[in-house]
């Protein structure tokens, strides 16, 4: 106001100034481009549950997209994403198009690890650490060619060793070796069936772990339990902060490079240095695989082929290093909260549980692969349905102006399949609260997959571990329920009434800045292991 010494007219004029100015900077935070793109503002906060909410809405609106704000931090950071509502245009998105596969999200997170190390200059091998070489996690888009081919090359050598017929009875011994240590570790916290409790944490996450662990580096580790939950502690910190859209990690990865240098590191999330850790171990395992192999040799690992491939020149060190410390954050997790969450479908469906024991039981627990129990691929699959571990896409970034329908998206939109709302629509699947696996069967009682649900997702970046994932639930639970009897604890209920009603109270409908929030959480995850012998 002190521009203008004659006060009246000129203050309205400033205020007027400072109004059109306000909305500016409004648009310019929270302008859209796609004016008519149905934009959800959740009324009681963000979170998982909240946000499925938006895609169930959306859905039964026949809405095909949505925009939510996934983060807003004081208006600074501020991220929509935006939610394709049906599978086909997922397909087309994802089947068809090569502009959607940026991870700026999870690059920034190896951005900040590999920089971290290289400017505190502590760890070994940090003089060759490179924030760039993300292996199979390099951003795919026409602008860089030769890291999209690395990137996509990283990702073929390990699917193809998963794929390996030759090698599934290696994977099947490998989860065999978890057997009697999941049992026992059942019974001693169950305290043989008497106390409901959560078999996540000392029971299918150490066995997926140590599975994930000996394939990925050929090493039988079914002994080394404090090693395993050291590397458990670290991928379940590395895929929180990888995952998790927080404003700290996003205000950094935004900034350049060389920007981001001068704040000094202290003022870095603190993650950056406690996984460090991480890294190291993954690098020691290299190492300790190379000592005992050469290229030409015979090896199972994931390793042996990327290795091939660096010595070819085909892709660097640091490309392997991030494509093994990727699938290590990535597939224990998951396969154990499958796992755990199949159990717990199981306790809160006895007649399909019996159906199944019966099943299994007839040919004496002998199924050795997957067509020898189509009923068990049915009833995970199903369980995929009603507990998606991972409940969403990742985010894909946009890496070149591109058009859906009639959309528009330019360079690092976020777009995500709202694959729960899929889940949970009628449309897609009928009385989709209650817990059939006869959905999966074919009318020869074969089981058939169904195109709308995507439980590893699709398009070059679905799920590279798959096949390995299934096999581990496969087998997993086939064992387990030939030990044990799941059942909900009145100690720890659970809603089990498989209505819309009951499906509300079934979820934590915590927010976003609560750990483990970002996934979506059931409110209860204790179940009853009754041993059966
Ligand atoms: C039942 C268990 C699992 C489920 C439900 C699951 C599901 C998924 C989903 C939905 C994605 C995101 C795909 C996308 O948005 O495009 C994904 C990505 C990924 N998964 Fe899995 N997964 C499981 C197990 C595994 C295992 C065992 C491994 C490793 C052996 C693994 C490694 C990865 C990696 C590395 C990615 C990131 C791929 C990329 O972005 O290029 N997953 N998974």
């Amino acid at each position: 106001m002190f521009f203008f010494p004659n006060k009246r007219a000129p203050m309205i004029v400033e205020l007027a100034a400072c109004t059109a100015a306000l909305a500016v900077l409004k648009f310019y935070l929270t302008g859209r481009k796609n004016a008519h793109m149905p934009y959800w503002d959740p009324p009681q906060g963000e979170g998982p549950y909240h946000a499925i909410l938006s895609m169930r809405e959306n859905i039964k609106n026949n809405v095909k997209m949505h925009a939510y704000p996934m983060l807003n931090w004081l208006g600074l950071v501020k991220i929509d994403i935006h939610w394709i509502n049906d599978p086909k245009t997922a397909r087309e998105v994802f089947l068809k198009n090569d502009s959607a596969y940026g991870h700026l999200d999870m690059k920034g997170w190896f951005d900040l690890n590999s920089e971290y190390r290289y400017r505190t200059k502590k760890h070994i091998k940090w003089e060759t650490c490179n924030a760039d070489e993300t292996g199979m996690l390099r951003d795919f888009k026409r602008s860089d060619p030769e890291g999209s081919k690395i990137g996509k090359l990283c990702r073929k050598r390990v699917m193809e060793v998963l794929a390996k017929k030759s090698l599934e009875p290696v994977w099947m011994e490998a989860i065999e070796r978890e057997i009697p240590g999941m049992v026992r570790r059942i019974k001693e916290e169950g305290k043989n069936g008497a106390v409901p409790f959560y078999p996540f944490d000392n029971v299918t996450m150490p066995a997926a772990m140590s599975v994930l662990l000996g394939v990925s580096f050929n090493i039988d580790c079914s002994t080394q339990e404090s090693w395993i939950r050291t590397m458990i502690n670290y991928s379940c910190k590395a895929l929180h902060t990888l995952t998790r859209l927080d404003g700290h990690k996003l205000f950094l990865v935004l900034l350049p490079r060389w920007v981001r240098n001068l704040i000094p590191i202290s003022l870095w999330p603190k993650w950056t240095g406690e996984l460090q850790g991480f890294t190291t171990e993954i690098i020691e395992l290299i190492e300790t695989h190379n000592k005992n192999w050469q290229v030409g040799d015979d090896s199972s690992s994931l390793i042996a082929p990327l290795e091939t491939d660096r010595q070819k020149g085909l892709c660097t060190y640091w490309d392997i290093v991030h494509t093994l410390q990727a699938m290590i954050l990535a597939g224990a997790d998951t396969t154990a909260t499958s796992t755990a969450s199949c159990m717990r479908q199981l306790a809160m469906n006895p007649p399909v549980q019996q159906k199944l024991y019966d099943l299994l039981a007839a040919q004496d627990f002998r199924a050795d692969s997957f067509t020898d129990c189509h009923y068990l691929m049915a009833v995970m699959y199903e369980s995929y349905r009603m507990c998606p571990m991972v409940w969403r896409s990742l985010f894909h970034v946009v890496t070149e102006d591109m058009t859906i329908e009639d959309y528009k998206f330019s360079k690092d939109d976020f777009l995500a399949y709202s694959h729960t709302g899929v889940c949970f629509s009628e449309r897609y699947f009928p009385d989709p609260y209650k817990f059939k696996p006869e959905r999966f069967l074919d009318e020869n009682g074969e089981f058939k997959k169904n195109e709308n649900l995507m439980p590893f997702f699709i398009g070059k970046r679905s799920c590279p571990g798959q096949i390995l994932a299934n096999l581990e639930v496969f087998h997993f639970m086939k064992n387990l329920i030939k030990e044990f009897r799941f059942e909900v604890s009145p100690d720890a209920p659970i809603d089990t009434t498989f209505t819309e009603k009951g499906w509300h109270t079934l979820w934590s409908h915590g927010a976003h800045k609560e750990w483990n929030h970002h996934f979506l959480m059931p409110a209860e995850n204790r179940i009853l292991c009754i041993p059966r012998h």
